[in-house]
């Protein structure tokens, strides 16, 4: 039932109407053109500074058409959904002005919340805050689990200063904010851990609420993480109104507060509205799945006419070749890429397991590859991705779980060795390419009877033609010898891991568990 109505709503018409009226008539992010950093209305001078040390001299227009909304004449009275291409720079274009709004803080407390759905991806966001946040004061902390809940929790939390001076007037050291950091990049697990058990954790001062790849954290429910940060929020309002003295006198200080976000509660009172920013390169249109955000009088800003669009500067290319001539194409193509950085994408991690060893087995391939799991430990998957953004592996292959939102710079090509099975899959698989501006290409196998449906498929995103790349038959045929015995030599191989998995009774292929690299 599940899966169905995901394939429902991934594989509706590309120009459908949407549901929703506020969808109907978005902002069009296309009439931004961007503009230089030092054009930008009302930028804090020291934010500018250090999107200078960045490298950063002007604005990508999703980035341009979020401030404006934000900080600009829209004032965050809406909030605000982005639906805009991979690499288009949405982080920046919502670290930014979540920043400058912070920027006037007096008091330290838990006012900004970022959630993503992985660990690596939260690392990355918070990359960005940190380069802009310290300069104007804002510290950034992150709840991803990359630490030791307990490091992770001294981190977050100051120890109630009564541990320390147990004569102080308890009244004060209630009033004392706990959390010691103003901006959070969490994930859903850990956040929920925070929640749950951290002392002192508290979102009671939370402004802000951003939602990154908004439509993956919409089908995973992650603990509940949505219903309970918003319960949490509302419970706290409603407990204190706008208008109570002590809440008056508790966000006195916070200047930030500001018109938009009071927001009217029962009785006319008011009290502070949590803002909420949400974002994807393939947002959904899904009513129900939009009603779990709450979103107050959203607006839409989006990109292109369809509903999907494929960044300007892609090239799409489809192989055609048969099962059994996959690995051998994908050898050929690979020697083709000359060495490049490249991400080839399988259907499952059994798949890019098999592929890996089979390739394993080749001996004086001209690149490095890499198989990239889930069912590797957490550091093996965390030091084959830092090798291959250091360029000391080429090829990584894995699963769609490379596919969202990871930016690794330089990275020109991206292989589907499976076709993906959606255009949402193919969007955010070709994406991590041809990021930012820059030139990339997509490479997808096809098996014949596949052809129509992937056609198809491309239809429903803007910038989608694909043409056909064909490789040099010799090339292959020369491959042939030694791909019969490397097939023999996967079948033994895989058979042995087999038998030493019963044996143990461990679940993770042991084969997976090491990192398979190659030698140039
Ligand atoms: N104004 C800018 N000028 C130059 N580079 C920029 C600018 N804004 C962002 N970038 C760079 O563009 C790249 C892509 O940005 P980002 O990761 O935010 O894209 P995204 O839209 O979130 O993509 P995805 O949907 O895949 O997550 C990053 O390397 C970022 O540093």
């Amino acid at each position: 039932m599940v899966a169905m109505a995901r394939k429902d709503e991934e594989e509706g018409p590309a120009d459908r109407v949407p549901h929703l009226p506020w969808m109907r008539y978005p902002v069009d992010i296309d009439a931004f053109s961007g503009c230089p950093v030092a054009q930008l209305p009302r930028l804090d001078p020291r934010l500018a500074e250090a999107l200078q040390r960045m490298g950063i001299e002007s604005f990508f227009p999703v980035q341009e058409a979020a401030w404006v909304e934000t900080i600009g004449p829209g004032a965050f009275e809406r909030d605000v959904c982005i639906n805009s291409p991979t690499g288009s720079g949405k982080t920046l274009a919502y670290a930014l002005p979540i920043v400058q709004m912070l920027s006037t803080r007096k008091v330290r407390c838990l006012r900004a919340l970022v959630v993503l759905p992985t660990r690596d991806l939260a690392l990355q966001v918070k990359e960005v805050f940190d380069a802009i946040a310290p300069v104007v004061g804002l510290s950034v902390g992150s709840a991803v689990g990359q630490s030791s809940i307990a490091d992770e929790v001294s981190n977050l939390v100051r120890k109630p200063k009564q541990e320390l001076y147990p004569t102080i007037d308890e009244e004060y050291v209630k009033m004392e904010p706990q959390t010691k950091v103003d901006i959070l990049v969490a994930t859903p697990g850990r956040l929920m851990d925070h929640i749950n058990m951290t002392n002192g954790f508290s979102l009671e001062h939370l402004q802000y609420l951003v939602i990154d790849e908004t439509d993956r954290m919409l089908r995973e429910a992650y603990q509940s993480w949505l219903p309970t940060v918003i319960e949490l929020k509302h419970s706290i309002g409603k407990d204190r109104s706008w208008h109570d003295t002590d809440v008056k006198t508790l966000l006195h200080p916070l200047t930030t507060v500001r018109r938009s976000g009071v927001e009217r509660g029962f009785k006319g009172k008011c009290y502070p509205r949590l803002a909420k920013i949400v974002l994807s390169a393939t947002l959904t249109q899904d009513p129900s799945k939009l009603s779990q955000l709450e979103l107050h009088h959203p607006l839409l800003l989006n990109s292109g006419k369809k509903r999907y669009r494929i960044p300007a500067k892609l090239e799409s290319y489809k192989l055609i070749c048969t099962s059994n001539l996959k690995p051998l194409s994908l050898i050929v193509l690979l020697q083709e890429l000359q060495g490049n950085k490249c991400l080839v994408f399988t259907s499952s991690v059994e798949s890019s397991h098999r592929l890996s060893t089979l390739l394993g087995f080749f001996e004086d391939l001209p690149f490095k590859f890499s198989e990239y799991s889930r069912l590797q430990r957490e550091s093996t998957r965390r030091k084959t991705l830092e090798a291959f953004k250091e360029g000391e592996i080429d090829v990584l292959i894995g699963t769609d779980r490379m596919a969202r939102g990871i930016h690794i710079d330089g990275l020109r090509y991206v292989i589907n060795y499976d076709m993906p099975p959606y255009v949402k899959t193919y969007i955010h698989r070709a994406g991590r390419t041809a990021r930012a501006g820059e030139f990339g290409s997509c490479f997808t196998f096809l098996r014949k009877h596949e052809v129509k449906t992937f056609n198809k498929m491309l239809k429903k995103a803007d910038n989608a033609s694909c043409s056909r790349h064909s490789l040099p038959e010799e090339s292959i045929e020369t491959l042939r010898p030694v791909f019969s015995s490397a097939l023999k030599k996967l079948e033994e191989s895989l058979e042995s891991e087999a038998a030493k998995k019963s044996n143990s009774g461990d679940k993770i292929p042991s084969g997976s568990k090491r990192k398979r690299t190659n030698q140039k």
